[in-house]
């Protein structure tokens, strides 16, 4: 934390206020985006191995992403989309991420980016910016007088005179009553000011985190890392620290100003020693410490790569428990603790090398000061009190002068928080270039209010660098009330083709045509169980009041689902569970298909939803659809589901597909070798 601190004796010695304490890194935005499906997805993220995932879908309303990052850099990586036809494109080479890493030209074009978005939209915060800065500059003027009485107090005291002693003793306690609720009022409105900046911030990046499924794209098709660290951490710290090193940089040149004045009239020499101590011990700074900003950037992955690894035993616990997998989750976490640990010891033996300097700086100007102007005294030609005064402005100014040096590990580790944004705020606005230059190489996505789904020549390749193609030119026609099952192999793209519908992955080229997002609804094999009450998951993903459905038909619904006893179980609609852990896969499926009958959308998609199901059970649900004339698109390998639909896409291994019509005959067969 940054501390202000009157300093009673330091202060009185010279008179002053000095102002002391470190930088911390700090930072980001919510547009209702219009929530509309439910998606399931299984993704691959960057060093984990694949995983199975729900997401649901808050689908973006299409509106371009206005948030603080539409600002944030021309720096654009190329677009995604082609699909290439050449090898994967190369990793960047670490070493020139680490020169851009301590490019401070390039840090600084992006701490601008960030930071100006707020003073430019929200002009009431520009007025309480300058309330601060007037009470940063008071805090200056006490500093000021400060030195004045202090210089008389010891003058004084030093020429036994009692009267003007206690005349200045009384004029410190005066100016003490004043300084004091100065320096208070002056922390407190500049870190509510920080708190108001870090709300609009984050507010503004969760609206583009959450538009254009931009959360979903990172996810899949990105090198942005733990995206909720940055949200979460590093954009408190960017607000916190850049107005702290802002007040602080402002104070200082305040400071420096009437300090230097104050020691160029007492003997200008010493303040030209002065300029040039600073100026070396700044140099020297930069040059030793220059590699704390990557190891800090390289910290704050390592920590949140650690973090996540333990998250996700606690979102496994069961899976992990089934398979006594705790050996190898312990090894893998301890890995990751262990690359925390050693990036650490990096950074306290760069902090240790950069101490040597610093401190061996600090020290010297306990008497550099006296050593220049000691003549003087001996001569007789100041007194005391003018000894004392040049000492404390020569500790001002150099303060002043060596921000850099006092705060280089803050400023390193605001540095890599910045750095980290930046990549953040570069991938969004990417992906804004991406929907402003229009589909280009990517699938195209057109909504019609019929409920039908258009596949016309799709070819869908993989969101990954290595843009695997899985499905090639695919010509499909889905008319309303009719039920198609796509079947094939494993790993062939059954699930990719659901994804592309529902605009998931638009990697590829051609187009698909579909019911519009508010008419869809997607039912993954493993539902997502949202935070909350059982009301809240049946009618997931719209909230409970928007959903005008009484209890009854709530009740109705379950009990349609055979799962009507839940209320009972736990406690009526509004009981709270981790729903996701209390209920068996086969009833959250039931519960996902209760979400369905509650929302009669025209059109549904079904990953594998029924296949914890028995038959009679999956058998019911589907006769919903016949019943309702709900168009459906569903993949799943059971026979059982065969005669539920009228038509089969079949995917082949070569990415080709062929369509067939669903004989009687084959679903007698398939029933008879049922029963
Ligand atoms: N995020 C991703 N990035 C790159 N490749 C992926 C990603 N997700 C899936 N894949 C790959 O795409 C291919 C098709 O996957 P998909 O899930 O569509 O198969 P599927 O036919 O539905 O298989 P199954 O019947 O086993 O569910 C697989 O080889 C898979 O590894």
């Amino acid at each position: 934390m940054t501390s202000y601190s009157l300093s009673f004796t330091p202060c009185f010695l010279g008179g002053g206020v000095t102002v002391g304490g470190d930088g911390r890194r700090s930072f980001v935005g919510l547009r209702p985006a219009k929530v509309s499906t439910v998606r399931w997805v299984q993704v691959r993220k960057r060093s984990e191995p694949v995983r199975t995932a729900v997401r649901m879908g808050a689908e973006g309303n299409g509106a371009k992403s206005n948030g603080v990052f539409d600002d944030v850099l021309r720096m654009s990586q190329p677009a995604v989309g082609a699909i290439p036809s050449g090898p994967p494109p190369e990793k960047p080479d670490p070493e020139e991420l680490e020169k851009q890493r301590r490019d401070l030209g390039r840090i600084l074009t992006l701490f601008m980016k960030l930071a100006t978005p707020f003073w430019k939209e929200e002009k009431g915060e520009r007025f309480r910016l300058g309330g601060v800065i007037v009470l940063t500059l008071a805090q200056a003027g006490i500093s000021v007088a400060f030195s004045y009485i202090g210089r008389d107090f010891w003058t004084a005291l030093s020429m036994k005179n009692m009267d003007k002693f206690m005349y200045q003793a009384e004029l410190f306690f005066g100016a003490l009553v004043i300084g004091t609720p100065i320096v208070v009022l002056y922390t407190y409105s500049r870190d509510m000011l920080g708190l108001r900046w870090r709300e609009w911030l984050t507010k503004k990046t969760l609206e583009d985190y959450f538009n254009s499924i931009n959360y979903y794209d990172i996810e899949n098709n990105s090198d942005v890392d733990n995206p909720d660290q940055r949200i979460a951490e590093d954009l408190a710290a960017f607000t916190q620290t850049s107005l702290q090193f802002f007040l602080t940089l402002l104070i200082s040149a305040v400071d420096l100003l009437s300090f230097s004045t104050i020691l160029f009239s007492i003997y200008p020499p010493l303040f030209l020693v002065l300029v040039g101590y600073a100026s070396m011990g700044t140099f020297l700074t930069t040059v030793i410490g220059r590699q704390l900003i990557s190891i800090n950037f390289a910290q704050l992955q390592k920590e949140a790569d650690f973090r996540y690894s333990l998250v996700r035993v606690r979102e496994n616990a069961e899976s992990i428990a089934f398979y006594r997998g705790e050996d190898r989750e312990r090894s893998t976490i301890e890995k990751r603790f262990g690359g925390a640990v050693d990036n650490f010891a990096k950074l306290l033996k760069g902090q240790r090398n950069l101490e040597f300097f610093t401190n061996g700086y600090r020290y010297l100007i306990q008497v550099l000061p006296a050593l220049v102007i000691a003549p003087l005294y001996f001569k007789g030609s100041i007194e005391f009190g003018v000894v004392n005064q040049s000492f404390s402005a020569f500790n001002h100014i150099l303060n002043d002068l060596s921000l850099v040096i006092s705060r280089f590990e803050a400023l390193s580790k605001f540095s890599a928080g910045i750095d980290r944004l930046g990549e953040f705020a570069e991938f969004l606005e990417r992906k804004v270039e991406e929907e402003k230059n229009g589909p280009g190489e990517r699938i195209e996505l057109e909504t019609t209010p019929e409920a039908t789904v258009v596949l016309e020549g799709l070819t869908l390749s993989t969101p990954d660098s290595a843009k695997r193609v899985l499905l090639k030119n695919v010509d499909l026609k889905v008319e309303k009330g009719e039920r198609v099952l796509i079947v094939g192999p494993s790993g062939v793209g059954k699930s990719s083709l659901l994804r592309a519908v529902a605009g998931l992955w638009r990697s590829g080229s051609g187009k698909v045509i579909r019911t519009e997002d508010s008419e869809v609804l997607f039912l993954p094999q493993r539902p997502y169980c949202t935070l909350g009450s059982l009301r809240e998951q049946l009618t997931y993903p719209i909230r409970p009041e928007d959903a005008n459905a009484d209890d009854q038909e709530l009740q109705d619904v379950l009990n349609r689902v055979d799962l009507g006893s839940l209320p009972e179980k736990f406690g009526g609609l509004e009981a709270e569970r981790d729903w996701s852990d209390v209920l068996s896969l086969g009833e959250q499926q039931r519960l996902a298909f209760g979400r369905l009958l509650l929302r009669k959308p025209a059109l549904a998609i079904l990953d594998e939803s029924s296949s914890a199901l028995d038959l009679e059970a999956e058998g019911r649900l589907y006769e919903f659809f016949a019943e309702s004339g709900i168009t459906v698109m569903s993949v799943g390998h059971r026979p059982s589901l065969l005669r539920y639909h009228n038509k089969k896409l079949r995917v082949l291994p070569n990415g080709e597909t062929r369509i067939e019509e669903v004989k009687r005959a084959d679903v007698a067969v398939v029933a008879e070798a049922m029963l």
